[in-house]
């Protein structure tokens, strides 16, 4: 087996409203940089770390991770829309191995998903149905989320398992890093949104748009200075990746979920998906990270990463 990986940030907010044209080139530089890195290694099988924001997981029952062996995106924000190219034989080994690796993952046979996933895979691959792909549903928004130690378990898991598979397998997590956008949450919520929330009914277009459009007038507002939400956190977020590049990653075992929240506002637990890909990446021998980006984008509010890492 020959592993790989990518770190890449995703927004919805990408071809929205984006920030001048010299960040832009600088970004856009960056992930061609990732793309030619994702070429160039070719990949047999994509394990694909991602968040839900709350379109295909919901507090009726929610998973703090969670393995599908078929899914299908929503469509949310102009991503595509339909099923992913999943190797459920892939999928299934995948699991077991995690299982048996004393890590109690849930499955799903029928996953919903959304931007989280499809982002990464149209930004690296063209599309969700270019490449043998095993997605891996990581909690990062909906308290309570479980141990940042218990995520290392599980990317560790995987990544033993998948040494397993004669496969070149690309480890790729989508999220991150600071970023405090207007995703709802239950505590607190009116009737009508927990509810939402809870059960998941699908949202008619109308009311989709409508939620649409308050992310990007928060994009504006953010970039603009006038919110209320967390500010980017430049000096977290490269702590952040340094603790990647070391490759010290037991060292996330210390971090509290209200020490990142207070730090790097509260989708700030997407980080979660990195920690997952790192620690899979590093089940499978010492690493290097071969390239490293890191942007504040309030725009589309995210601090925005891209790195590549391979094994030394
Ligand atoms: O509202 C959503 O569904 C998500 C919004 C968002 C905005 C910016 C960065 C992200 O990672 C997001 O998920
Ligand atoms: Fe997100």
């Amino acid at each position: 087996m020959a592993p790989a990986l990518v770190g890449l940030s995703h927004s919805p907010l990408i071809g929205k409203n984006d920030p001048d044209a010299d960040t832009l080139a600088r970004i856009e530089a960056a992930v061609a940089g990732a793309r030619a890195f994702v070429a160039e290694f070719d990949p047999e099988l994509v394990v694909l770390y991602a968040p839900d924001h709350y379109n295909g997981f919901f507090y009726k029952e929610m998973p703090p991770f969670c393995l599908a062996t078929e899914a299908t995106a929503v469509g949310d924000f102009g991503s595509q829309a339909g099923p992913l190219s999943v190797d459920t034989e892939a999928a299934k080994a995948l699991a077991k191995g995690v299982l048996d690796r004393g890590v109690d993952l849930t499955v799903s046979a029928r996953m919903t998903v959304d931007h989280g996933f499809v982002q990464p895979l149209e930004v690296l691959f063209d599309g969700i149905d270019r490449v043998p792909v095993v997605p891996v549903f990581v909690n990062g928004v909906a308290t309570p989320l479980c141990p940042v130690s218990r995520i290392r378990a599980l990317g560790t898991a995987v990544g033993e398992a998948a040494a397993e598979l004669d496969k070149r397998v690309l480890f790729l997590a989508s999220g991150g890093l600071s970023h405090d956008p207007p995703v709802p949450t239950l505590d607190g919520a009116p009737p009508r949104v927990a509810d939402a929330l809870i059960e998941g009914h699908p949202p008619t277009p109308q009311q989709r748009a409508k939620g649409e459009e308050r992310v990007v007038q928060a994009g504006r507002d953010y970039a603009a200075g006038s919110t209320t939400m967390i500010p980017i956190n430049p000096t977290w977020d490269n702590l952040v990746l340094d603790t990647f590049e070391s490759g010290a990653l037991a060292d996330v075992d210390d971090w509290s979920v209200e020490w990142m929240g207070a730090e790097g506002g509260g989708s700030s637990h997407e980080v979660r998906t990195w920690v997952a890909a790192y620690a899979s990446l590093a089940a499978t021998g010492p690493y290097s990270m071969a390239s490293r980006f890191y942007e504040a984008v309030p725009e589309w509010i995210a601090g925005f990463a891209v790195t590549t890492a391979t094994p030394r």
